[in-house]
């Protein structure tokens, strides 16, 4: 994928990681958009505080970049506990798991990302804790090993997802608070760019910071990446401040075209289009065709593409939709225009 388009934040260098953390919202207050997963959330919040009661289990699912992480930070926040955080792939032993939850404090918060990873094995081990908080652990070993029950603190498992269909339905169950992240409108996008501008200290037009929004594919991280990126190019080839005329530069130079696409999504698009005749076509056969895993089209690729419209999902695989067509300057069916 284009690296500047790249909600997955995987390549981003250590000093990138500190601008990041300065960018990410640590209140409710400093969240912008998802207003109505931000609404439960307050009332939620606010119940479990009066109470003094550990917040439910909460799961958070939705495509790369667009606030998972973020909000379990700003729940451990606003509930004013700590938070311990760890993923699926890393918690392959229930050793390890045990370790994490003796160590939690009365309220605390647990997250775990990439929960849909956890192995079966962990995962089972998680049930009781989430349920009764208890464990039971093995000690010692050989003819004198038992189990023995553990009490634990009440604690909130804050579970994050980009992949909800993966996760067993065991699982899910458990899960008293469900919220699902959407994309962001390019309006929400263009106040966060302004509010990261802010922090960052750099000039910014409105007109900028919209165009910047417009491009970055409905995701927070990306509108913030391509902010950073700008504001280098401002800074050595302009004024230092970031108006439209150097926006548009800048977009231009790292490939970004006005929809926030990058190659792969117009492969896939084009590819649908030429070899599938529009489709529809199954997800394993356009990932051979464009030489891509079915699993990152899935989870990074197909999202967007369905909520800008571009793709439908259909029982019998992926089609293109006419808006398809009309980006890529396509007829139907037909004969490209202005080949004859
Ligand atoms: N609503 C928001 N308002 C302002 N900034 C946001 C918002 N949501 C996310 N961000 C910014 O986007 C970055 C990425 O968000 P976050 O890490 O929470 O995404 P994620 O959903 O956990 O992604 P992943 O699935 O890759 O783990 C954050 O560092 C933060 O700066
Ligand atoms: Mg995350």
């Amino acid at each position: 994928m284009n690296e500047f388009l790249d909600p997955s934040g995987d390549n981003i260098s250590p000093e990138e990681m500190d601008i990041e953390r300065a960018l990410r919202p640590i209140s409710f207050d400093d969240f912008t958009g998802q207003e109505q997963v931000l609404e439960n959330l307050k009332i939620f919040v606010q119940a479990a505080n009066q109470r003094n009661e550990a917040l439910d289990h909460t799961l958070f699912h939705g495509p790369p970049g667009l606030g998972k992480t973020t909000l379990a930070h700003i729940l451990a926040n606003e509930l004013g506990v700590g938070i311990k955080i760890t993923s699926g792939p890393v918690l392959d032993k229930p050793g390890d798991l045990a370790g994490l939850l003796t160590n939690l404090q009365d309220r605390d918060v647990l997250f775990i990302d990439e929960i849909h990873r956890l192995s079966p094995i962990v995962e089972e081990y998680l049930y009781s804790a989430m349920e009764d908080y208890k464990i039971d652990i093995m000690i010692e070993s050989g003819p004198n090993a038992r189990s023995v029950q553990i009490n634990l603190n009440p604690f909130t498992l804050i579970g994050a997802t980009t992949r909800s269909g993966l996760l067993t339905s065991p699982m899910r169950a458990r899960f008293g608070i469900q919220s699902r992240l959407e994309y962001y409108s390019t309006e929400l996008l263009s106040t966060i760019v302004e509010r990261s501008a802010d922090i960052l200290k750099v000039p910014i037009s409105l007109d900028a910071a919209i165009e910047i929004a417009g491009r970055s594919r409905g995701t927070p991280r990306i509108c913030n990446a391509l902010l950073r990126r700008v504001r280098d190019f401002a800074q050595i080839k302009g004024n230092g401040k970031i108006d439209m005329d150097i926006s548009k530069f800048a977009l231009k130079a790292l490939h970004v075209d006005v929809h926030g696409l990058d190659e792969m999504d117009n492969k896939i698009l084009n590819t649908i289009i030429d070899k599938f005749k529009g489709g529809p076509v199954g997800i394993t056969t356009l990932a051979t065709a464009v030489s891509e895993s079915a699993e990152t089209i899935e989870e990074v690729y197909e999202p967007f593409l369905i909520q800008q419209g571009f793709i439908m999902r259909t029982p019998r695989g992926r089609e293109v939709t006419e808006l398809a067509y009309k980006h890529l300057g396509k007829i139907k069916g037909g004969v490209q225009p202005g080949l004859f």
